[in-house]
């Protein structure tokens, strides 16, 4: 018999090959587990770019802007009107839900402007329903537009990215949900510009009034109780001093007055065939913080501060220009009191005839103590501690009026309007926001105890 065979050397191999079996199958593992790890952080990038895109404002509670921010940039959070869908509708749904008893539902459009954005906080602040609605259009700077948008977006406000004149963003709105009010701020505003883009007045400020009008009288249901902004300029070269709610607006001194008229009257037409219930209001040269970059007091300050000359307008014959500068806290209770005072339309969705006659009322909104415009130089001159360069010019004829002065008795017996802030107070709110939004700091200079920008 031959010895039995050396197996110790074999078993030591096979134990080897194990050994290095189980090594690369545990490399494998690891590595495989590398692979997925990455895979599925790459699908949740994904995913959340897509989410984003398609449903932004359930992302939009997180705050990407800052208020104080001069240049905020656009998002991905923007794109509202072309994102419908069940998230879309639940986030108009959230939004325009009030949180108190008999809470209005109110749509906002130009939630992003300067009045709008005021309006739409102190709704929602007060337990009213909010959903904004703008074009973010580039007539000023949208950074601005942007910044507010971001301070709505804390206050769980909505703004749906939109135009009016897009009919059927407007009958989807109202699909989703049954707002009791709208207040149609979304307009065209500056009184000279409109010499140089006349057009863009008449899509904003008569097609794009149309296009709400008709939705509300033919698809909302219920039909909505609309406040509206007309304008102060539709007194045009009226010389009856202060000017009321019944006096002629026959003569308009700019395309954006006359667009402002032509609203009135088309408010007018659809109040009378389609019982909509409508309150114009007559803004007078609105101002305060977050304000709008193409008036006078906002373009002023920008150019003292920057050591740059100011045009000051005069009369012919060297009157000073006046305007009846109104703030923006006072025109916001005037907006909020005009809606909580505004009937219910009268007529039936789907545009059949009206069930009996529906409001229709028109309020000047101003401050009533008409300021001249070097008077209000004078009072930035102090607030800035900056001397301004003046040039002091003929009032040009592209659309200026010589003065605006408000009789607010109507507004004030309806709803109590009573402005309290004077221009000093105003301007001064104005320049701390002012200053602070853009970083600006003024500091004292050596001598004289006078203050100047930094
Ligand atoms: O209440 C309104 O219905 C309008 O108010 C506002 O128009 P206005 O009252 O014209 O405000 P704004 O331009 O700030 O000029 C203020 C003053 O500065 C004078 N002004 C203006 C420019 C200039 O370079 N120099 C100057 O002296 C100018 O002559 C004027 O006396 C809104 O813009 C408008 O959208 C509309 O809402």
């Amino acid at each position: 018999m031959g010895s039995p065979p050396d197996t110790s050397k074999t078993t030591k191999l096979e134990r080897y090959n194990s050994y290095l079996r189980r090594m690369s199958s545990a490399k494998l593992l690891a590595a495989s587990s590398k692979v997925l790890f990455r895979a599925t952080l790459l699908a949740t990038v994904l995913l959340i770019i897509l989410l984003t895109l398609h449903y932004p404002f359930s992302l939009s509670y997180i705050s990407i802007f800052s208020y104080s921010s001069p240049s905020p940039h656009r998002s991905l959070l923007s794109s509202f009107s072309d994102s419908f869908g069940p998230a879309w509708d639940r986030d108009v749904r959230r939004s325009a839900t009030p949180r108190r008893d008999a809470g209005l539902s109110v749509l906002v459009t130009g939630a992003a402007g300067f009045v709008g954005s005021h309006c739409s906080l102190a709704l929602k602040k007060r337990g009213d329903g909010v959903v904004g609605l703008d074009n973010f259009n580039s007539y000023y700077d949208p950074a601005l537009k942007r910044s507010r948008q971001a301070l709505l977006t804390r206050h769980a406000i909505l703004i749906v990215e939109g135009d009016i004149n897009d009919s059927s963003l407007l009958t989807r709105l109202f699909a989703t949900y049954p707002f009791t009010h709208v207040l149609q701020l979304a307009a065209q505003a500056g009184v000279r510009y409109a010499a140089k883009n006349p057009h863009s007045y008449v899509a904003s400020n008569v097609a794009g009034l149309v296009s709400l009008f008709e939705v509300a009288a033919k698809s909302a249901d219920p039909q909505p109780a609309i406040v509206w902004a007309s304008s102060s300029s539709v007194y045009g070269l009226n010389e009856k001093s202060p000017f009321s709610e019944s006096d002629p607006t026959d003569h308009p001194a700019s395309l954006y007055a006359a667009t402002k008229k032509a609203g009135e009257a088309i408010a007018h037409t659809y109040n009378h065939i389609y019982g909509l219930s409508f309150t114009a209001l007559r803004f007078f040269t609105v101002y305060g913080p977050m304000g709008r970059p193409d008036m006078a007091y906002f373009f002023f300050t920008k150019a003292i501060l920057a050591g740059k000359p100011i045009t000051v307008f005069r009369i012919p014959g060297g009157k000073d220009v006046a305007r009846d500068f109104t703030y923006i806290d006072d025109v916001v209770k005037g907006c909020l009191g005009a809606l909580d005072t505004a009937e219910k339309s009268t007529g039936t969705p789907g545009g059949g005839p009206k069930t009996g006659p529906a409001q229709l009322r028109v309020y000047n909104l101003g401050n009533t103590t008409p300021v001249p415009v070097v008077k209000l130089v004078s009072i930035l001159e102090k607030l800035l501690g900056v001397r301004a360069k003046k040039n002091v010019v003929t009032m040009p004829s592209n659309g200026d009026v010589p003065f605006t002065h408000a009789n607010i008795r109507l507004a004030a017996r309806d709803f109590g309007y009573q402005p309290t802030t004077d221009l000093s107070t105003g301007l001064q709110k104005f320049v701390k926001w002012y200053v602070h939004y853009y970083g600006i700091k003024l500091k004292a200079e050596a001598g004289g105890g006078q203050m100047a920008a930094a």
